[in-house]
């Protein structure tokens, strides 16, 4: 049975629509991410979870309790939600030691060896416990601020975009260790972010967020792989569409014949390849004028290359499209880069998949 269930969750901010009849369900332990662009309505949602703001219409229930029902509504400090804001909202005056122990009982002989133990899973040095939060850096403080939000054992674990304030390698290490912290905790959790990568190596659910409604939700594989619609697909990740022909489980398409995701439908409609799934393969010497014609490979000449370090983008025009307006933009290893002009086969891995949007 789900941990966390929001039904039917509906805000309103004068006219502006927040949230439209949101259902979600988070299982006990579990890590669900929240991602989409700039004012779909996450902090919204995270915050009428939290208690922060109130609803116009639906239910929330944590472990089968109401929070939010109706009118009835049980106040924040009283809902056993952990709550991490963006910028750590640390307390300023109060020391590392007293931020962390803030809602720990003051003459409480355990008080200092709880705080001690937060200090140590959020791998934190006891000697920055008596210096105030601006004399930490700004992971060092997003550290404080989980270890503060940890430190009432809450049921569930609301970060709010808590490590994009940060700096890449520092991210990926802090985003590492607050996910081992609530796994060992067995803490439910609800990341919200904008970072399509964090969403995907960060939890074990993701829900997708656009315009105050949650469009598609399920694992971090089957949203990368099998995205609703184009919007989702590029919004998990570069994905090359392609306009196919489908029928019986076969797409034919610019890249030529390829298995697709399809079941039974049949018609005209949009497939998507993640980038990945295309390999280029340099061969300038030996390309026959039918090449592409067989199943999964193709040709084309490349008009651009972007060296990015570790991953490199190639631009190609496919040589069996010529009016084809979009070059194919494809990730190639810096190691055996292709010369602009030269002549490469590009060949498919995997299926494609078909959008759930009508067929013509
Ligand atoms: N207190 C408020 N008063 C009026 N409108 C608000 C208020 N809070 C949020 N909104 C509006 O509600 C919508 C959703 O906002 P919300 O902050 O939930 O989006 P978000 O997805 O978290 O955005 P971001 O990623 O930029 O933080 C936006 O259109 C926003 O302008």
């Amino acid at each position: 049975m789900s941990f966390l269930q929001v039904q039917g969750l509906g805000k309103r901010y004068g006219d502006a629509v927040a949230l439209e009849d949101v259902d979600l369900s988070v299982h006990a332990g579990s890590r669900t991410a929240i991602v989409g662009r700039s004012g779909s309505g996450k902090t919204t949602l995270l915050r009428i979870v939290a208690g922060f703001e109130s609803a116009d219409s639906g239910r929330i229930l944590l472990d089968g309790r109401p929070l939010v029902d109706g009118a009835g509504i049980v106040p924040a400090h009283r809902r056993g939600i952990g709550y991490v804001p963006q910028d750590g909202a640390l307390f300023p005056h109060l020391s590392i030691a007293d931020n962390i122990g803030f809602g720990l009982e003051r003459g409480d002989a355990g008080r200092r060896s709880r705080i001690l133990e937060l200090l140590d899973a959020v791998e934190l040095d006891p000697q920055m416990l008596e210096r105030r939060p601006h004399e930490l850096s700004g992971g060092q403080q997003q550290r404080v601020a989980l270890a503060r939000a940890l430190a009432r054992k809450p049921a569930l674990m609301l970060l709010d975009e808590p490590f994009s304030a940060l700096d890449t390698g520092l991210r990926d290490s802090l985003r590492r260790t607050v996910a081992r912290v609530l796994c060992e905790a067995g803490i439910a959790t609800i990341l919200v972010t904008h970072d399509q990568a964090e969403a995907l190596s960060f939890a074990d659910q993701v829900a997708v967020m656009r315009e105050g409604r949650l469009t598609q939700v399920g694992s971090p594989q089957e949203l990368y792989r099998r995205p609703r619609d184009r919007e989702t697909a590029a919004f998990l990740g570069d994905a090359i569409i392609l306009p196919a022909d489908v029928e019986n489980g076969w797409a034919s398409c610019s890249l030529g014949r390829l298995p697709v995701t399809a079941g039974p439908r049949r018609g005209t409609g949009e497939i998507m390849l993640r980038p990945e799934q295309l390999r280029l393969v340099v061969d300038d010497r030996d390309i026959p004028p039918n090449a592409g014609e067989s199943a999964a490979e193709s040709w084309g000449r490349v008009i651009d290359v972007e060296f990015g370090g570790s991953v490199c983008k190639v631009a190609v025009a496919l040589g069996n499209v010529p009016g084809q307006r979009n070059p194919l933009l494809l990730r190639h290893s810096s190691l055996d880069l292709p010369r602009i002009g030269s002549r490469v086969r590009i060949h498919v891995e995997g299926e494609a998949h078909l959008f759930d949007t009508p067929l013509r």
